[in-house]
This record gives C-alpha cells, structure tokens and sequence, in this order.
C-alpha cells in the first residue's frame, strides 16, 4: 500500500532521539550483526563514491534487520577539510523504508550520526575501560566531541574531563597539547579531522581505553603505529576497518574482536590491557536510531 512519504527534520529527531533509550537498542543490533547471520541482519560496507573536486566523499549506508522490518539506508557526505575550516565534516540524511512496500520516512541525519556514534564510544568504554577509571581525555571540539561529551557525562563519572584545544561548555579542563590532555587518562576519545597521527603511543597510559572515531579513510590516520601495534583493537565491523581504516591498514594491526563478539559473550573484553575501539560506523546504527526516532514520532502524532 503506497503511503505519503514522511519528512521529520533536525529539531525533531533531536526531540525525539534519548540515549537511554538508544543504548540498548544499538548493543542489540552490535551483537545482532556480530552473528553474521543474513536471516537477521544485512549490512554491506558501505559504498564511497569519491567528491574528488570537493575533497569529499558521499557514502551509501544500508542495512536491513528482516525480522525486526528495519530496512534504511543513509547518505553521508563527508570531508577532508582544513583545520579551522568553520564547514562541518559530515552532512546526512537517513531514508526508513517500509520493506514491505518500500514507503520512505526521510529525517536529518546529523543529529542520528553524532548521538548514534558517541553511543557506540560509550559502548566500547562501559565493556573496556579499566574499572575505576577516573580521567577522560577528548581530542577534538566539533560536533561528535560535543556530543561524545554529553553520552560520557550521562553515563559514567569521571572526576576529571580535558579537552583538547578549546573547551565544550561545562566543567572541563582546557589543554593546549595533546600529549597534555592523554597523559594519564585512562579513556581517550579521538575525534578530529585529521589525516595525520595526532595520538601517539609513547603519551598513552597502559591499561588506557581508546575509542577512536575520526579517520576513516584508508589512507588517514589518527594513531601512531606504536599505540596501534600495542593495544588489543576492536572495531564496529571487522570487514568496514579492513577496508577503511588506515590507523589498522597502515600499522598493520590486527582486529581482535568486534563489539558485538563481546557483547555476544564470543570473545573477551581486555579491560587489564590498552584498548582501542577503531570505530568507522554502520548502517545498523542508523537504522536502529531511524527506527527508535520514527517510532516515537508515530506515537506522538497519533495522540495528537
Ligand atoms: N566513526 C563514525 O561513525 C563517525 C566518524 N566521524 C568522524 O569524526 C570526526 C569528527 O567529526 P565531527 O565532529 O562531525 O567534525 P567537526 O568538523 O565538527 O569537528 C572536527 C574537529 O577536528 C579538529 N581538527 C580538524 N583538523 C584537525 C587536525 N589536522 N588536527 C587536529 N584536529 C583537527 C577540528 O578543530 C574540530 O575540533 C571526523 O573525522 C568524521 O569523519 C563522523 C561521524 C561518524
Ligand atoms: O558512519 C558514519 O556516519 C560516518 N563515518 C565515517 C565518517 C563519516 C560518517
């Protein structure tokens, strides 16, 4: 049955969108795509069509769960830019389909991209980060170490928070290096634009946590082979790390375990040793999001 297509923009999705509610739904869908089985969930790496004029790339993020009826795909574009570049990295949009009939709901993207991502890093540091741990470190000051910022303070207590360079508004401590904010930390959140290590091993404290969000070219790195080489790495979907991320390319590092194999109970949870969380992001993500967000948007307008 054809419906009318459904628009729900930026103020809403931020309305609706809550991490409380998101959080388990994403550790489900982790584990879920852990499994590998295509009766439960399809997700291709996605497909890159390079923006060589614009020094971008649009990226094209499917994913079906059959028996949940999710299917959505995303459309992202981001870029290398500058640094002190004021243009955002990344621009989406999120289509949910109806698998049955394929009417679509389109809602914004960013505000999905930067919650659903900062809720996998909370993710990757609540199964590996050291207990007890008290210090966390952001490099970066864009969207994503905002909203990094906003699921880390909801969900655990760190005594102490640096940020590096300036500061998200809140009691935080400002850094002028990186090596000032990481010494010591034992979670270390990397979200920047660059294509250059800019976090080295020699700064990193044994037994620290890193989930590692930026950088997600082959040929772009954010970690030095020395902290690569050194910690157990994990990553959202082993097959988007072997094929995006040149922090495990270049170093030659090996993925360990997916999220989802810990979650699953497959593989072990190295909280003692230094970890990196190599996240790239996934289309299951979106979708789970999409959903959650269409779901709470359908109840609020059918009470109206
Ligand atoms: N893994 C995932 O699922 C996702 C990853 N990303 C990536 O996360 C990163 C941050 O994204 P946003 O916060 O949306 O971007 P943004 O543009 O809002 O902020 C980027 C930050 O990086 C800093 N920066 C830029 N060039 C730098 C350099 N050469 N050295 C150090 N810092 C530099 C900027 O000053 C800014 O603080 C990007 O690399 C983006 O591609 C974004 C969305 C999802
Ligand atoms: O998963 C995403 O969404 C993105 N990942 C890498 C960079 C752009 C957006």
């Amino acid at each position: 049955m054809a419906n009318p297509p459904v628009i729900i923009w930026k103020d809403e999705v931020e309305r609706l969108l809550r991490y409380r509610e998101l959080i388990p739904r994403l550790e489900v869908a982790l584990g879920k795509f852990s499994w590998r089985d295509s009766a439960e969930l399809i997700q291709p790496v996605r497909t890159t069509v390079p923006l060589q004029k614009h020094d971008g790339f649009m990226g094209l993020m499917p994913a079906y769960m059959e028996n949940d009826g999710v299917l959505s795909t995303k459309f992202v574009c981001f870029y290398k830019r500058e640094d002190g570049s004021t243009l955002p990295a990344t621009q989406a949009t999120v289509v949910l389909l109806d698998p049955e009939y394929g009417n679509v709901k389109v809602m914004d993207g960013e505000v999905i991209t930067d919650m659903r991502t900062a809720a996998v890093s909370a993710i990757s540091a609540k199964l590996l980060m050291r207990p007890g741990a008290e210090v966390l470190a952001i490099l970066g000051t864009g969207r994503q170490a905002l909203s990094h910022y906003n699921v880390f303070m909801e969900m655990f207590s760190f005594k102490e928070v640096r940020v590096w360079k300036t500061p998200v508004s809140g009691p935080v401590t400002a850094c002028v290096s990186v090596e000032e904010a990481v010494r010591g930390a034992d979670v270390i959140v990397t979200v920047t634009r660059c294509t250059e290590p800019v976090l080295f091993g020699q700064w990193v404290k044994a037994g620290a946590h890193v989930a590692a969000v930026g950088a997600c070219r082959p040929n772009w790195r954010e970690l030095d082979d020395v902290l690569m080489k050194e910690a157990v790495v994990y990553a959202d979907s082993r097959e988007g790390a072997m094929a995006e991320s040149g922090d495990i390319i270049l170093s030659g590092a090996e993925v360990f375990a997916e999220l989802g194999d810990v979650i699953n109970g497959t593989k072990p949870a190295h909280r003692e040793k230094t970890t990196v969380f190599k996240s790239l992001g996934m289309g299951v993500q979106d979708a789970v999001s999409a959903k959650l967000v269409f779901d709470q948007w359908k109840a609020r307008h059918s009470q109206l």
